[in-house]
């Protein structure tokens, strides 16, 4: 079954024809099965954070559609939009984006508490998940207090508490050391594997696409190729190397 599934996207910045417009992406099609993991990759410019954008809904396509678990996500009004976004899909950003003011207990619960989950909901929401990522016990600290990997493995049990149809991984080891890379990849290996949900990633990290079942490579604004992953990690690790090679660019 398709969760997502992205009809021929086209991005144009700036008026078309115009001089000066950019068409940053040229035509995308792309399906994501549930519970599938699945990384994005390419060069710098090809267009992977306008496509995340669009697959989200903080931009617009120029022309396209965006299918979300069925529902046509650009027809939506604003409002309508941000529910969706809120209930629908989760987010983790390469910097965390924590808020420092808030425990990492009340930093999890945040979504739940604009969803205006009863209490007891939020509770046991966040004991199961601070459990599945071994977080029980810094539930009380503050982000300043905690590491690196620590943050985000709060950052991916707060994508998680609505139950999301997606989520959406935007550059999540770009500012980790290997050992909270290794980490984090590990912790949305598990999403997928023991929850069932899908995961979306975009990346330059090679070691961190080879944790996906399937990666898309994107050129320009196009699919270029994709690889699916039928060995283990390090072979798989070996063989996207050899691609990007293949592909030129950074
Ligand atoms: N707001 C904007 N206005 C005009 N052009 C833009 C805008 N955002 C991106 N672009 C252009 O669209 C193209 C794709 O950019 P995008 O940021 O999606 O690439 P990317 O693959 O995410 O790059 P990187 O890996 O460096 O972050 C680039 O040519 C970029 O210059």
């Amino acid at each position: 079954m398709s969760v997502l599934e992205a009809r021929n996207i086209v991005k144009v910045y700036g008026k078309a024809e115009a001089e000066g417009a950019t068409t940053a992406l040229n035509g995308i099609q792309l399906s994501v099965t549930k519970g599938e993991f699945l990384a994005i990759m390419g060069p710098s410019g090809s267009g992977k954070t306008t496509l995340l954008n669009i697959l989200s809904g903080i931009d617009k396509p120029t022309s396209g559609e965006v299918l979300l678990g069925g529902v046509m996500l650009h027809d939506m009004d604003a409002n309508s939009l941000a529910q969706f976004r809120r209930k629908q899909l989760g987010f983790v950003f390469q910097d965390f984006n924590l808020l420092d003011s808030l425990t990492v207990k009340e930093n999890i619960m945040l979504p739940m508490i604009l969803e205006k989950k009863s209490v007891s909901e939020m509770e046991e929401k966040v004991q199961e998940l601070a459990g599945l990522f071994e977080i029980e016990d810094i539930l009380h600290k503050y982000p300043y207090h905690i590491s690196g990997g620590q943050q985000q493995r709060t950052a991916v049990s707060r994508a998680l508490v609505n139950d999301p149809q997606i989520i959406y991984a935007d550059e999540p080891t770009g500012n980790l050391d290997s050992k909270s890379s290794t980490t984090i990849m590990e912790c949305l290996e598990k999403v997928v594997k023991e929850l069932s949900t899908t995961v979306l990633l975009v990346t330059h990290d090679v070691f961190a696409a080879s944790y996906c079942q399937r990666i898309v490579f994107i050129r320009d604004g196009a699919i270029h190729s994709s690889l699916e992953k039928k060995s283990e990690r390090t072979k798989f690790l070996d063989e996207v190397m050899e691609h990007l090679t293949l592909l030129g660019g950074n």
